[in-house]
């Protein structure tokens, strides 16, 4: 609908007046700052001379800590208030450059005046005429704007539902203070400005998507009561950008009980980390806890094994080989990701309870002095309706009685004897002293020497077994990896639908774990095993997980993190496409869904993508088998091109040239390898002539450019144009490959190329001629 002259220099005169009230307030905010920033500073140049230190007797002691706490107390004061309005200040600059981006005019049912409702970064109240300048997008009224078409309308606020009319919702594009453009809109948010925002260059980072949230991600975004929200999305549907909405969202409805650092994000890998990092500080909120689930891994199985990390094993995968070793560790992946060994291993956790439990030697200076067969004897001798958790607990205190008494047999052993010679000088000294203090060494003791040797045999018997009490606190005496193996003790094992290679997987899982080596596939259920039997190391702390790129995770993985995390709600995000994980599971994420109470979990499907240009997605969609479901967003674009060449120096040439075009019109362009291997082969191919960065694992940050990158860590992130590498039927031909083909050539926004060393590959078969040119 186009804007009348009139009424655009009308919100230009409104623009122009907001923008001189918070250019005030931030000059103000800004001399307040700075007189805060310098009392920090004085607070801690001078923290000690404001400090009285006095430790000269216990009474002083103690006012000499009251004095340090309080100086600081304010010390801290002073640095949260700080924080406080440096944030306020950084919004008042975005608010100061474009104030809003949408209007929603207002009637409420029995109320005379229409309301106008400017919507922006964050609110911006004057305190002179009592009214908001600008709603924070996230308020209540707000809501109107993303969800609301034109007529009778409501929404929700924590006081009930508020009906009335809506007559009008205007978009605005704002930038230094001046509107550039201008759109009135009726039932969802104008695709004018979706167009122009989605069909500039890629981001090293992440861009918020306040001004143009859709309906559907508005869902998500403010659902502030599920406890499991499921979002399955194709591929730039926008559920990264929607999570990070949703966390600021949450950040400001529940300001009063919820900080930023009770969210935790499980994302892809590091570099997908510092991709998603900037959103929240950019929409004025501190960010959340990130974590990788690898990192998660190796906090908790490091020390004791070198952890496989999840791309080493899809390195594995992606590179077949003809033997049956290769097919045993596929299948082997596949079923310890599944839902039947999750059952299967919960069975033989509760076998335990009646058999199975394994222990470990305790031993002293080289000679078992409890034997595993005795702890074993006395845990099945207990109750057996008693948990494992409780058991363990009463074997714990025997253990320590059983301790005490070999400790005690210890006392005339001539190591100890030995061991007394070597104690320090000053042990001497304080027994010598506690002894005076007992009036011992006076006329009328007279075994004071002996009493003398006991207490140092005492010093050096608890010196020595010091390490064997805390093993048998940790639990060390209980032998999780034995039970892990023997679960795979393939003649034991008696159950149907094993695999296939069942007797190979055994064999190879055992070794593994012998030589101290965790493949990923084992990495989660051996932990499951391990928190199960010892008790899981919970984190009550965290209010919110998010799981982006969840269809990698597996049901074990789940599970896990649900028994981690017990006080938290969860949003999990995935595509069920872009499965790339070698364990491909098929049932997704589903079976989470039936681990919530029905009322609290909720499934949500995006269908719509805006990432790529129309040609790309209906390009795209066709290379999966219910690919129609996804709708294109109308952004025109070039066709995808096939470029196919039969000798490797045609390749070079080609790539080459069309990395130079690319480079021209866009600064992100990536040239996606299947993998690793193949990224090392491209590298070489190119690095002499053009500029062209290789990522691998370690990579922490996203670089523009042109950038060569195995599939796997493209996943979660995008680029203005993407070369597929090698898009041949020799490279892509298995069909467990298709939904990895098909996430490497979702990562363009706005161009794509495949080339092809001879024949293209058999899954492009069924993607009609006409969506893509060949040359
Ligand atoms: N409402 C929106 N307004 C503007 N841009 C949007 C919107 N929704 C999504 N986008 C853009 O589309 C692109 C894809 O978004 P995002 O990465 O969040 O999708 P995704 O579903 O997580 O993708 P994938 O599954 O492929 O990783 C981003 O550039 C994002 O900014």
């Amino acid at each position: 609908m186009s804007i009348s002259h009139e009424d655009w220099k009308k919100e230009q005169k409104r623009v122009d007046h907001v923008v001189d009230e918070v250019a005030t307030s931030l000059r103000e905010l800004t001399s307040e700052t700075d007189k805060l920033k310098s009392d920090i500073v004085n607070i801690r140049k001078g923290f000690w001379d404001d400090v009285t230190v006095n430790l000269e007797d216990a009474d002083e002691a103690i006012e000499t800590a009251a004095s340090i706490r309080q100086q600081a107390q304010v010390l801290s004061e002073k640095e949260r208030s700080h924080q406080h309005t440096d944030q306020r200040v950084i919004l008042l600059r975005k608010l100061q450059n474009s104030p809003y981006f949408g209007r929603v005019d207002f009637q409420e049912a029995g109320e005379e005046e229409i309301e106008s409702i400017y919507l922006g970064l964050g609110s911006y109240y004057d305190e002179d005429t009592n009214d908001f300048l600008i709603y924070d997008w996230r308020a209540p009224i707000s809501s109107l704007y993303y969800d609301a078409s034109l007529g009778n309308a409501e929404f929700e606020t924590p006081n009930g539902t508020v009906t009335g009319n809506m007559s009008l919702k205007r978009q605005f594009l704002i930038k230094r203070g001046v509107i550039k453009s201008l759109f009135d809109t009726g039932l969802t948010i104008g695709d004018e400005l979706l167009k122009e925002v989605l069909g500039q260059q890629a981001d090293p980072n992440l861009k918020n998507i306040v001004s143009t949230i859709q309906k559907e991600q508005n869902q998500i975004i403010r659902d502030d009561k599920t406890h499991l929200l499921v979002v399955q999305g194709a591929a730039g549907s926008g559920k990264t950008s929607s999570a990070m909405q949703r966390m600021a969202y949450l950040l400001y409805r529940f300001r009063e009980s919820l900080s930023a650092d009770q969210i935790v994000l499980f994302s892809p890998n590091a570099m997908f980390n510092s991709y998603v990092s900037t959103v929240l500080p950019e929409l004025g909120e501190e960010n959340m806890q990130q974590s990788t689930f690898q990192n998660f891994l190796e906090r908790k199985l490091g020390k004791q094994f070198r952890v496989e990390d999840p791309f080493e094993q899809l390195e594995y995968a992606l590179n077949p080989q003809e033997n049956q070793d290769f097919a045993a560790r596929i299948e082997g992946i596949g079923f310890k990701a599944s839902l039947s060994f999750l059952q299967m291993m919960n069975d033989y956790i509760a076998s335990l309870k009646q058999s199975g439990f394994l222990f470990r030697d305790i031993s002293f200076r080289g000679e078992v002095v409890i034997p595993r067969k005795k702890i074993q004897d006395q845990f099945y001798a207990l109750e057996s309706d008693l948990s494992i958790e409780n058991r363990l607990e009463i074997i714990q205190k025997w253990l320590h009685q059983q301790l005490k008494e070999v400790e005690e047999s210890h006392r005339e052993k001539s190591w100890v004897e030995e061991q007394i010679d070597l104690l320090e000088e000053e042990v001497y000294t304080q027994v010598h002293q506690k002894l005076q203090k007992q009036k011992r060494f006076a006329d009328n003791t007279f075994d004071d020497l002996d009493r003398e040797r006991d207490m140092l045999v005492s010093i050096v018997l608890k010196r020595a077994f010091r390490s064997l009490y805390r093993a048998v606190n940790r639990l060390r005496f209980v032998n999780i990896k034995g039970m892990y193996k023997q679960l795979f003790d393939e003649k034991k094992v008696n159950r149907t639908g094993l695999p296939t290679h069942w007797e190979l997987i055994c064999k190879q899982t055992k070794q593994k774990i012998n030589q101290k080596i965790m493949p990923y596939e084992d990495a989660t259920p051996y932990l499951y095993l391990k928190e199960s039997i010892e008790g899981f190391e919970t984190n009550r702390y965290i209010r919110h997980v998010f799981i982006d790129e969840a269809q990698d995770f597996s049901p074990f993985q789940f599970a896990f993190v649900k028994h981690v995390f017990p006080k938290s709600k969860w949003t999990v995000l995935g595509d069920i496409n872009q499965t790339i994980h070698a364990h491909q599971l098929n049932d997704g994420l589903t079976p989470l869904i039936s681990w919530f109470e029905a009322d609290k979990a909720k499934k949500i499907i995006f269908h719509r993508s805006y990432r790529s240009t129309k040609p790309i997605i209906l390009f795209t969609r066709e290379l999966l088998p219910d690919g129609e479901q996804i709708e294109p967003f109308e952004r025109p674009g070039l066709l995808p091109v096939l470029t196919k060449v039969s000798k490797k120096k045609e390749l070079e040439e080609a790539l080459i040239k069309q990395a130079k075009q690319c480079q021209e019109k866009y600064s992100s362009i990536a040239i996606i390898c299947k993998t690793l291997k193949e990224s090392l082969e491209a590298y070489e191919l190119l690095k002499d002539k053009i500029d062209v960065t290789l990522v691998r694992t370690g990579n922490s940050s996203f670089k523009k450019g042109v950038v060569i990158i195995p599939s796997y860590l493209a996943k979660g992130i995008e680029f203005d144009a993407v070369l597929v590498f090698n898009a041949s039927d020799q490279v892509y031909n298995r069909e467990e490959e298709r939904r990895l083909f098909y996430t490497v050539c979702t990562r363009a926004m706005h161009e794509l190329h495949l080339f092809s060393l001879g024949a293209e590959s058999r899954l492009m078969k069924e993607v009609h001629a006409d969506l893509y040119l060949c040359e």
